[in-house]
C-alpha cells in the first residue's frame, strides 16, 4: 500500500490580494507552502508528495521549500488555469495506490484530521474531512429569505480529500467541467465518499483577513 499527497498551490490569490501569491506569504516565520507541506511530511504513511504550482512561481517555490531535507518531497509540476485542471495534471503524475488532494492554502491542518482521511481510504477507497454546520441555513434570493434548508443534511468541506488514484484520475479524465473540489468530480463519476471529522483550525486561507486568523492559530 502506498500514499502519496499532491497540494495544488498552482491558483493566483486573487481573492486575498497582495503582491505575492497568498501561498508564498509569510505565516510565523516560514511561508504558507511550507507549513502545509510539513503538515503532510508529518504522517509516516505519505511516501510521496509532489507540489502543483503557476509557471510563474518557480523561483518562489523553490525559496520557500530549500530547508526541507525529505526525499518524501518529489519534484513539482506546473498546474493548470483551473483548481480541476491542476489536479489532473497532477494525478498524471503519481503512481502511488492512494492519493491525499489537499490545497496549498491549507496550512494548518492537524495531524488527527490528516490521520482519519488516512485511515478512511484505507477502508473505503474515498474520504475527506469536513465539518458538520451548527447555524441555521437560508436560502437567500434577492436580499431576502426564502427556504430554511435541513442543515444536518450539510457540511463544510474541507481537505484532504482522498482517493484511489487510479479512480479519481479516470474521473478527472471523464469531464471537462472544472467543480469546487474532487469530492464533485468523484460524486459526478458515480463513486461513493466516506466524510470524515475535520477540523476548525484547517482554515483555507482566501481573503486577505485570514492570515491574521491563520497567524492566531500559529500560535496557539
Ligand atoms: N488553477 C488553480 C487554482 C487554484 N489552485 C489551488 O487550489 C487551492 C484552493 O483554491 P483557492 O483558495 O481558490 O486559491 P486561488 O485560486 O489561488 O484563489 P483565488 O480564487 O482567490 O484567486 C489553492 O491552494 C490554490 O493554489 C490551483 O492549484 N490551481
Ligand atoms: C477544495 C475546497 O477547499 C474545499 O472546500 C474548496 O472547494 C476550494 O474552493 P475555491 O473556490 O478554490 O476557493
Amino acid at each position: 500500500m502506498t500514499i502519496a499527497a499532491l497540494i495544488v498551490a498552482a491558483g493566483r490569490g486573487t481573492r486575498a490580494g497582495g503582491e505575492t501569491p497568498k501561498q508564498y506569504r509569510a505565516l510565523g516565520n516560514k511561508t504558507v507552502i511550507y507549513h502545509t507541506i510539513m503538515n503532510l511530511l508529518a504522517h509516516d504513511d505519505i511516501s510521496k508528495i509532489r507540489v502543483a504550482i503557476h509557471a510563474d512561481d518557480v523561483a518562489l517555490f523553490h525559496d520557500a521549500t530549500r530547508n526541507i531535507d525529505d526525499a518524501r518531497l518529489v519534484g513539482h509540476i506546473i498546474g493548470g488555469a483551473s483548481r480541476s485542471e491542476t489536479v489532473r495534471l497532477g494525478l498524471e503524475s503519481i503512481s502511488a495506490e492512494y492519493v491525499l488532494i489537499h490545497d496549498g492554502a491549507r496550512p494548518l491542518l492537524p495531524i488527527e484530521t490528516l490521520t482519519r482521511v488516512i485511515d478512511q481510504v484505507q477502508i473505503t477507497g474515498a474520504a475527506f474531512c469536513a465539518l458538520p454546520i451548527t447555524d441555521a441555513i437560508w436560502a437567500v434570493d434577492d436580499g431576502q429569505a426564502t427556504t430554511a434548508q435541513p442543515r444536518d443534511t450539510f457540511w463544510r468541506a474541507q481537505t484532504p480529500q482522498a482517493f484511489e488514484t487510479a479512480k479519481i484520475l479516470a474521473a478527472h479524465r471523464a469531464t471537462d467541467t472544472p467543480a469546487d473540489d474532487d469530492v464533485a468530480i468523484a460524486r459526478r463519476a458515480g463513486m461513493d465518499v466516506d466524510v470524515v471529522l475535520g477540523s476548525e483550525r484547517n482554515i483555507k486561507i482566501t481573503h486577505a483577513g485570514d492570515f491574521a486568523l491563520a497567524e492566531k492559530l500559529l500560535r496557539e
